[in-house]
């Protein structure tokens, strides 16, 4: 683990002594969109793009399942790195569906953000949109990237389905902010914390908001309503995520997503939703985080559970719901 400095890669663990004990996440830097109008530099075009994910990364994870609802496996493919992120970082080797670098068969995710940029000083993240042309970054950050999936290329794939209606677009905005701080990057924060305080002041949010919501799915189908969007799929990597490594690795154990039924009951919904079981890889999963943060889990080794049915019957389909 660790960042380039000036195109130079340094082993560093992240810096929780600057901020008293707290993960901060720093923005990610390519921020470029990809759009139909005349004067853009990045236009939707079959082929030119490829995406860089680890299929254990809840952000790298909204993106590839973006690409699947969006029918966009034939025009933008994927390469997947190994799940150990250790002194070098994200890096290619060989591990079971893990893909290699396709375009450059580099060895690590670093040299990627270094040929975009020799001189760059960055931590090197997943997911990365790449462009062939340009040979550079388009964006690394998934909920920019998702947005363009969504959209930019419906004229190629024929593809209308909107996870980010225009009429939904504010109460959409409002659920993720809450999901994101509190959940997505509240795991983290919890799990990052260096002391107790930091630790509290997360993990107690972190509950707050999933009791919340359990009690919004008690009426509703999903997080806005009775139509599935971008909140969801933003909210079911990270849920999908709690029982197998968030409860023991990152210490979210006030309760399980088990111990909720309305959360479980979504969460198996979104699971069956077509496609998208292909895109959920446990064994990245687990091994990523309690193999790659040594300094909780020094011994490396990987906990055998939970046993989890995700394909049994979910029932939300008779739910009855207000909107
Ligand atoms: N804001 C970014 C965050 C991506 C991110 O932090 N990915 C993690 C993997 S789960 C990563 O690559 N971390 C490496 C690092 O922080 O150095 C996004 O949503 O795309």
């Amino acid at each position: 683990m660790g960042l380039l400095v000036d195109g130079k890669w340094v082993d560093k663990w992240y810096d929780t002594e600057s901020s008293g004990g707290k993960f901060e996440r720093q923005a990610s830097k390519f921020r470029h969109q990809i759009s139909t109008q005349a004067d853009a530099s990045f236009k939707p075009e079959s082929g030119r793009y490829h995406l860089y994910v680890s299929l254990a990364c809840p952000w790298a994870h909204r993106a590839l399942i973006f690409r699947k609802l969006k029918g966009l496996e034939a025009h933008i493919d994927v390469s997947v790195v190994a799940p150990d992120m250790l002194e070098n970082g994200w890096e290619f080797s060989d591990f079971p569906d893990a893909t290699g670098d396709k375009l450059y068969n580099f060895d690590f995710m670093h040299q990627l953000y270094t040929k975009a940029q020799s001189d760059i000083t960055t931590r090197v993240t997943i997911p990365v949109l790449w462009d062939k042309h340009t040979e550079s970054i388009v964006n690394n950050e998934s909920a920019e990237i998702i947005r363009i999936f969504n959209s930019q290329f419906d004229s190629l794939t024929n593809n209308q389905l909107d996870y980010y209606p225009q009429k939904l677009r504010s109460e959409i905005d409002e659920i993720n902010e809450k999901v994101y701080h509190n959940i997505n990057n509240g795991v983290y924060k919890a799990g990052f914390a260096t002391n107790q305080m930091a630790y509290e002041d997360a993990v107690i949010p972190l509950f707050e908001t999933l009791d919340w919501i359990d009690a919004r799915l008690s009426k509703q189908r999903y997080l806005v309503g009775a139509q599935i969007t971008e909140a969801d799929w933003r909210l079911f990597t990270s849920l999908i995520r709690f029982d197998p490594v968030y409860v023991g690795h990152f210490k979210c154990n006030i309760r399980r997503i088990a111990d909720y039924p309305n959360i479980s009951g979504y969460l198996r919904e979104l699971y069956q939703h077509p496609g998208v079981a292909e895109t959920v890889n446990f064994v990245h999963i687990k091994r990523h985080y309690y193999f790659s943060h040594t300094m909780y889990n020094p011994t490396q080794v990987i906990p055998a559970g939970p046993v989890m049915d995700l394909q049994e019957p979910h029932n939300r389909d008779l739910l009855e719901y207000e909107v």
